[in-house]
């Protein structure tokens, strides 16, 4: 379809806290926006569930209230769809009924620490050379494998074949292009290389790490690139006969719509957790430093571009605790008039591994800690070492990803970054001097749906490639380092201490 002043792509991004529907024009442009929160649930310590159905009720409604706000659009000038998701949360459905088995586990649920450890035999790196990553919780063939081994009957279920499992992306996807009436089953190479049952070099499903997690094949879903036709909206939804086009995992759509196309080039994004990406190319870098090796996008037949990625669990989050748990701010943006009010973290150093601790440690028995405090320390202090750990956890990642790619000749020189915290211009700061090189918003900073509207867009000729992306991309402001190095070395190595303190909390016994 050629593209005009009214054909749109429609960007769907399925995230930890909400999901979102965003229509966007040739341009790159937000035309309409709809929105819908899920409920977060937390049944035990370290469990995480969101319930499947509400998020397919939601992504519906999303989508309803983008399009009602724009009277002009329907799917007939809808050239295309694209779907960004949360990673690694696994949904585990019924294919006959088209219910799940058990609500969705969410890629901070720390429940499969046991199973973990066991598959690990005494070594966490076991499938690291063929999927890319360390054992942890965090990723979602241990979930599945949890589901199957504690839920009634769904092992059998699953050995029958009537259970299909999927990122958040498959489950959208089956259910806009029919669900139980013909949906398509597939997933792209982004989130496939989450579950750790991918090989990350052939991007096929692996049958030995299936078997060893005990998890039919017959569940996986077809991976697929993520730019191309996977299927058409389903008669009598509000997509009908539109082309689902696109699907690449948040972070990776952040990448994309970032325009991080040349090797060396990185984001970061600030939401839930943070994410940092570094485009490795068609190159396979196995991380000697606690990094996740994953793909970063396939269009279409074309080779895969590859990433290495700093996963930290915890960032926006921390600050929607001390909105929701303590009661300290009313809303996100509060911790930063809050940390204003003082000069610095007056000695409060706050490392929130509430769900262990993700890149470079891989620790899940890591929990969250507040040091540093004195009758000195105040509110605004807090506010300020909140605001400051996100900073310092993306400074190791950093750290770590420069000392992986040194070898290579990659060098980072600048960080793009997005995502909702990039409002607070006093981390941004922060963040430039920790990491003593220029970090740059951009214009739009919907950049995970812009991604994902991108890789669909450019499947339907509606753009016609990487080009159009880069042209499209216009800089917002840019923060340069400030801070003394000595002040900026301090305070780092404080940190380091800080984390040290959070290390083997759990015992044995409470996993
Ligand atoms: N001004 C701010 N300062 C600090 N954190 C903020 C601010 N505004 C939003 N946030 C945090 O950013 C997160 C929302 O960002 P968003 O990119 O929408 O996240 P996600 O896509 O993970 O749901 C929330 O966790 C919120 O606490
Ligand atoms: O939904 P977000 O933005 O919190 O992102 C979640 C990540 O994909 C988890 O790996």
């Amino acid at each position: 379809m050629s593209p005009n002043t009214t054909t749109y792509v429609l960007a769907i991004d399925q995230g930890t806290t909400s999901s979102r529907a965003i229509l966007f024009d040739h341009a790159g442009d937000i035309v309409s926006v709809g929105q819908l929160e899920h409920e977060q649930i937390f049944p035990r310590a370290g469990w995480v569930e969101h319930d499947a159905m509400e998020i397919w009720r939601n992504v519906r409604k999303a989508v309803a209230d983008c399009l009602g706000s724009s009277p002009s659009v329907n799917s007939k000038n809808i050239a295309a769809v694209g779907i960004t998701n949360q990673r690694e949360t696994a949904v585990v459905w019924d294919r006959t009924t088209g219910e799940p088995v058990y609500n969705a586990i969410v890629w901070q649920d720390t429940r499969t620490a046991k199973i973990v450890e066991e598959l690990g035999q005494g070594d966490p790196d076991r499938f690291k050379e063929r999927c890319g990553l360390p054992l942890a919780t965090y990723f979602a063939g241990p979930k599945v494998k949890w589901i199957l081994d504690n839920v009634e009957g769904a092992r059998e279920k699953a050995e029958k074949g009537d259970l299909l499992f999927g990122t958040t992306d498959s489950w959208v996807v089956w259910n806009l292009t029919g669900g139980v009436e013909g949906g398509v089953h597939v997933t792209d190479v982004t989130n496939a290389s989450r579950t750790m049952l991918m090989n990350l070099d052939t991007l096929d499903w692996n049958p030995d790490i299936c078997a060893e997690m005990g998890i039919p094949m017959s569940m996986l879903p077809e991976i697929r690139s993520s730019s191309e036709v996977y299927g058409t909206g389903r008669e009598g939804g509000f997509l009908v006969g539109v082309p689902i086009a696109g699907i690449l995992g948040d972070q990776q759509a952040a990448t994309f719509g970032q325009a991080c196309f040349e090797v060396g080039m990185a984001k970061n994004t600030y939401g839930t957790g943070c994410f940092m990406l570094m485009n490795t190319g068609e190159e396979i870098i196995h991380s000697q430093n606690g990094l996740l090796t994953t793909v970063c996008y396939q269009i279409g037949d074309r080779k895969p571009v590859y990433a290495l990625e700093g996963s930290i669990a915890v960032a926006g989050s921390l600050v929607q605790w001390v909105r929701d748990n303590l009661g300290l701010i009313k809303d996100a943006a509060q911790i930063e008039t809050l940390a204003k009010g003082v000069e610095d973290n007056g000695g409060a150093y706050f490392v929130p591994a509430f769900s262990g601790l993700f890149a470079p440690y891989w620790k899940d028995d890591a929990r969250g800690a507040l040091v540093g405090l004195t009758r000195y320390v105040n509110k605004g202090h807090i506010a300020r070492a909140v605001i400051e750990s996100t900073a310092f956890q993306t400074r190791e990642v950093s750290e770590a990803m420069a000392a992986d790619a040194k070898d290579k000749g990659i060098e980072l020189t600048e960080l793009k970054v997005d995502g909702g915290m990039t409002a607070n211009e006093t981390l941004m700061q922060f963040q430039a001097d920790q990491l003593g090189v220029p970090v740059i918003r951009p214009k739009v900073a919907e950049t995970t749906a812009l991604g994902a509207a991108y890789a669909a867009g450019i499947a339907v000729g509606f753009w016609q490639g990487e080009q159009d992306v880069i042209d499209n991309w216009a800089e917002d402001k840019r923060w340069e380092p400030a801070v003394d190095q000595d002040d900026r070395e301090r305070t780092y190595r404080l940190w380091k201490k800080a984390v040290t303190k959070t290390f083997d909390w759990v015992d044995e016994d409470v996993r």
